[in-house]
């Protein structure tokens, strides 16, 4: 059986702007594949040369065994596509809009359309320009999977979602998948990758850095610890020895404040902390640019990069790519117009409790 999807040194230039080289990336057919990195890393690009809305500089794409030509062709009626920026016909109603997607497709199940737009409350009565930024998703999102699709690709799902709305997506992803519909999809939010994928791949810089199952994700097994000890005090070097951090700093500007990454079961990491006079204290899950500093700082001696992040921001119209249709009546939907810094997690700190070589690397 071919793969689903199957990218073999995907490079694209828009001019001299890079968005992404030398790419390979196989998703088999059944899979909820992630494909997560910060802004500007290239996965816009890398999903719309998949649909043929972009043309390799070189490297070639096949969806179910077959090259995507141009425009993407009659073979893309197996695939759903959600753009991470919507933008649909606004004078149109939500549910003019989707009786007008489903007329590209031979067989629409209605019933199924009603039970999308009633579980992701969508109110199809109204125009689309008086619609949210979330209800334009949520309209985007009815569209891409109203001919239940073979494979479905989404990018970035989940953003302007509130997180009732967001779990009831992920569940109708969930559901799809287990009834055979392949999904790939972006996302900025590793706990989503967390939920919900079988595999991840991770892409930075236009680069892809690993392709793994999402429990082997560097930085999966990780918490990340904020604490603030009373008056301001340091960690004590008792402590400090036996994490094995050698100089775990305190957050610049807040004496006794701590952000540490921590590699340790909980109920030792429980009971290291007890003694201390805390004022305050977060465990939580690390966050995607936390497992890319993990990757950079634990990594095999990979240098750390200072700030885990990178900008984007390179804007320029590239030629013969400018915003075009992302389905059905959706004009627009380019992948221009993003960009910049992401956030940083600097600061945050590797305690090596659970495993001595704290190998996070894999
Ligand atoms: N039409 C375009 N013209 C010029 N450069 C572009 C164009 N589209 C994308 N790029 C550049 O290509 C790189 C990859 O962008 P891309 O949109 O694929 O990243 P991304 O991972 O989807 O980012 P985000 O998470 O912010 O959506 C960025 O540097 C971006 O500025």
């Amino acid at each position: 059986m071919p793969a689903a999807i199957a990218i073999r040194g995907l490079t694209k230039y828009y001019g001299r702007a890079r968005g992404v080289e030398d790419l390979d990336l196989e998703v088999e057919e059944g899979e909820i594949f992630g494909f997560i990195g910060p802004n500007g890393a290239g996965k816009t690009t890398t999903i719309r040369t998949l649909l043929g809305l972009v043309r390799p500089t070189s490297g070639s794409v096949q969806v179910f065994g077959r090259p995507v030509p141009p425009g993407g062709g009659p073979r893309l009626a197996e695939v759903g596509y959600l753009p991470s920026e919507v933008a649909y016909y606004p004078d149109m109603t939500g549910q003019e809009l989707l009786a007008y997607a489903a007329g590209f497709y031979p067989r629409v199940d209605r019933r199924w359309v009603a039970r999308l737009v009633e579980r992701l409350q969508l109110d199809p009565s109204r125009p689309v320009r008086t619609y949210s930024l979330g209800n334009r998703k949520k309209l985007g999102i009815v569209q891409a999977l109203l001919h239940q699709p073979r494979l479905l690709i989404l990018d970035e799902p989940s953003s302007g979602l509130d997180p009732l709305i967001r779990a009831e997506l992920f569940e109708i992803l969930r559901e799809v998948n287990a009834a055979g519909t392949t999904i790939f999809f972006s996302t900025h939010v590793l706990e989503e990758v967390d939920r919900l994928c079988h595999r991840v791949a991770m892409i930075r810089d236009g680069r892809l850095l690993q392709v793994a199952p999402v429990d082997d994700l560097p930085g999966r097994h990780m918490k990340i610890v904020t604490l603030r000890l009373a008056g301001g005090a340091p960690l004590p070097g008792d402590l400090l020895v036996r994490w094995g951090d050698p100089r775990p700093e305190p957050v610049p500007g807040k004496p006794g404040t701590y952000r540490l990454l921590v590699r340790a079961p909980v109920q030792e990491l429980v009971a290291a902390l007890a003694p201390l006079a805390l004022e305050d204290l977060t465990i939580a899950e690390p966050g995607l640019e936390d497992v890319f500093l993990t990757m950079y700082r634990v990594g095999d001696g990979a240098p750390d990069s200072g700030s885990g992040t990178q900008g984007g921001g390179d804007d320029a119209a590239g030629p013969g790519d400018g915003p075009q249709g992302s389905g059905p009546g959706t004009p627009g939907g380019g992948a221009g117009g993003r960009g910049g810094p992401a956030g940083t997690a600097s600061g945050g700190r590797v305690i090596r409790t659970g495993r001595p070589d704290g190998g996070a690397g894999r």
